[in-house]
């Protein structure tokens, strides 16, 4: 469901434009009392929580519009506020944010001259019409998003795994991947960092969604940034945001990074063994420090993030090659996991079949399809370079090519055809014709490869055959 954090830069843009015209600055934060736009003095704080108890929280604990004209004597809204001493502000009107009835976040209109005070008390009425108008469009925004959103999901709508996912979403009974799990859970709550090993398509992310949504920082965001997609420019802003103007090219109201976004979530940095070793060090500040500061600026941001990174490389091997600090290293391995590949799983792989075949059957609206014997026992002896990843995409292909309600060799998909030779299975020959066919396919392998065309000596020698076999056998199979 969309949050105020797929429109921030919108919003934003939007805040400056009233204020504008308004002539008081304004001020939004979303539901967990972030802000997330904010003109003059609180476009320094975007990003930062809004002090507890102050009067806008209020609003959206309440649901109910409201105006203070007076802070030192308004007692009732005020006094909560830890900030109260120290506000500046005249006077303010703030409008709840609903979605769906749901509060989503709150708008605020913020004086702070005698004058804007005048203003706010004089027009007040007019303000909170226009706040209400200003709310619902800010609801149709995120709904909006949410539809779309949607029609690209709703095929999945019921599917389990796209839920918010446990580690009962997690498929598989194999031993090594239940004790991942029991490690897993025993650490959910705790802010330590995890580091999550394994090759690519073994479900690392997935594992890293479990950990967060099991955690007591389920109710704020997981984000996830994959550091080998980013370009090593872009990362460094994509994290930790800018300032407006920090760099050619940057936006005007700058931008808050994914540090900030996940504030009392967990960032899940994936392929972190790709970060920039001169990223790395601000990294290792951030961790240590548990603060950010974005390009450009100067202010400490103070950070509530629980990190969870993941990688399939050996970053032992990149740390003595200096490709990796080492004290990041130390920093981010504080709690190891492991996750295994498929073919160290192979028991798994029927729980898989079964699984990925009912939730693309479902994805299709048919009934649930069947599968050869057969073909299964091939499915679970192949090896899975692309794991568990690969193995869907290839279930998927499947369930969508089959003619029949049984999957057959035949609805294989090409890209699984060429790297193993099964075609015997297909046609149902008989064991010596299978082996024959098995026999010929080597012979042609070696016949035609480069370093041995045609030299029948050489070819012999390898496959420890006579020369007279050997041509026996080309003979045989009409390969001369
Ligand atoms: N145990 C599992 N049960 C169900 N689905 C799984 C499981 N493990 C992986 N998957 C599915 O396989 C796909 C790949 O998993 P995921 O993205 O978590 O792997 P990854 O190790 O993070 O891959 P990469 O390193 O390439 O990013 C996803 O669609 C995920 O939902």
């Amino acid at each position: 469901m969309a949050d105020f954090s797929y429109i921030q830069e919108f919003v934003q843009t939007f805040s400056e434009n009233v204020s504008e015209v308004l002539g008081f600055d304004i001020t939004i934060l979303n539901e967990n009392g972030i802000r997330i736009s904010g003109t003059g003095s609180y476009k320094d704080s975007i990003g930062e929580p809004s002090p507890e108890g102050s009067y806008l929280r209020m609003i959206m604990e309440t649901k109910k519009p409201a105006m203070i004209y007076d802070v030192i004597k308004n007692e009732s809204q005020c006094m909560s506020c830890k900030f109260m001493g120290q506000c500046k502000v005249s006077a303010s009107i703030g409008f709840p944010i609903l979605k769906r009835n749901r509060s989503v976040g709150v708008i605020g209109i913020m004086g702070f001259s005698p004058e804007q005070k005048e203003r706010i008390i004089k027009n007040s009425e007019k303000l909170i019409r226009f706040l209400h108008h200003v709310s619902a469009l800010l609801e149709n925004k995120l709904l909006l998003l949410d539809c779309s959103q949607e029609s690209g999901r709703e095929a999945y709508e019921d599917i389990d795994v796209l839920k918010n996912v446990s580690f009962d979403s997690i498929v598989g009974h194999n031993s090594g991947l239940q004790d991942v799990i029991k490690k897993a859970r025993r650490v959910t709550n705790s802010p330590s960092t995890v580091l999550i090993r394994g090759d690519s398509g073994t479900g690392k992310e997935l594992l890293a969604q479990a950990i967060h949504y099991e955690s007591n920082r389920r109710k704020h965001p997981f984000v996830a940034i994959n550091c080998a997609a980013i370009p090593e420019n872009l990362l460094e802003s994509e994290l930790f945001g800018y300032e407006g103007g920090a760099f050619t090219g940057s936006r005007r109201e700058g931008s808050i990074g994914k540090f900030e976004y996940a504030h009392k979530g967990t960032l899940f940095l994936d392929e972190i063994g790709d970060m920039p070793i001169s990223l790395q060090a601000k990294l290792l500040r951030v961790l240590q420090e548990r603060s950010i500061e974005r390009i450009g600026g100067k202010k400490i941001i103070p950070i509530d993030v629980r990190v969870i990174a993941a990688t399939h490389r050996n970053l032992e091997e990149m740390v003595e090659k200096g490709t990796f600090r080492e004290d990041l290293y130390y920093r981010l391995n504080v709690i190891p996991l492991h996750t295994k590949p498929l073919k160290e799983r192979r028991d798994d792989i029927v729980l898989f079949l079964k699984y990925f075949i009912r939730k693309h059957c479902r994805i299709l609206k048919i009934n649930e399809l069947g599968i050869d014997p057969v073909l299964e026992q091939w499915l679970i002896q192949y090896d899975w370079p692309g794991n568990i990843r690969q193995l869907e995409n290839a279930v998927e292909y499947m369930v969508n090519i089959a003619e029949t309600d049984t999957i057959e060799f035949d609805d294989l998909p090409d890209y699984l055809n060429k790297q193993e030779n099964f075609d015997c299975f297909r046609r149902g020959l008989s064991l010596e014709q299978m082996i024959a066919e098995y026999e010929k396919n080597i012979l042609q392998t070696f016949y035609f490869a480069e370093p041995y065309r045609n030299d029948k000596e050489k070819i012999s020698q390898t496959l420890q055959i006579s020369l007279s076999t050997l041509y026996r056998k080309l003979d045989k199979y009409q390969l001369e």
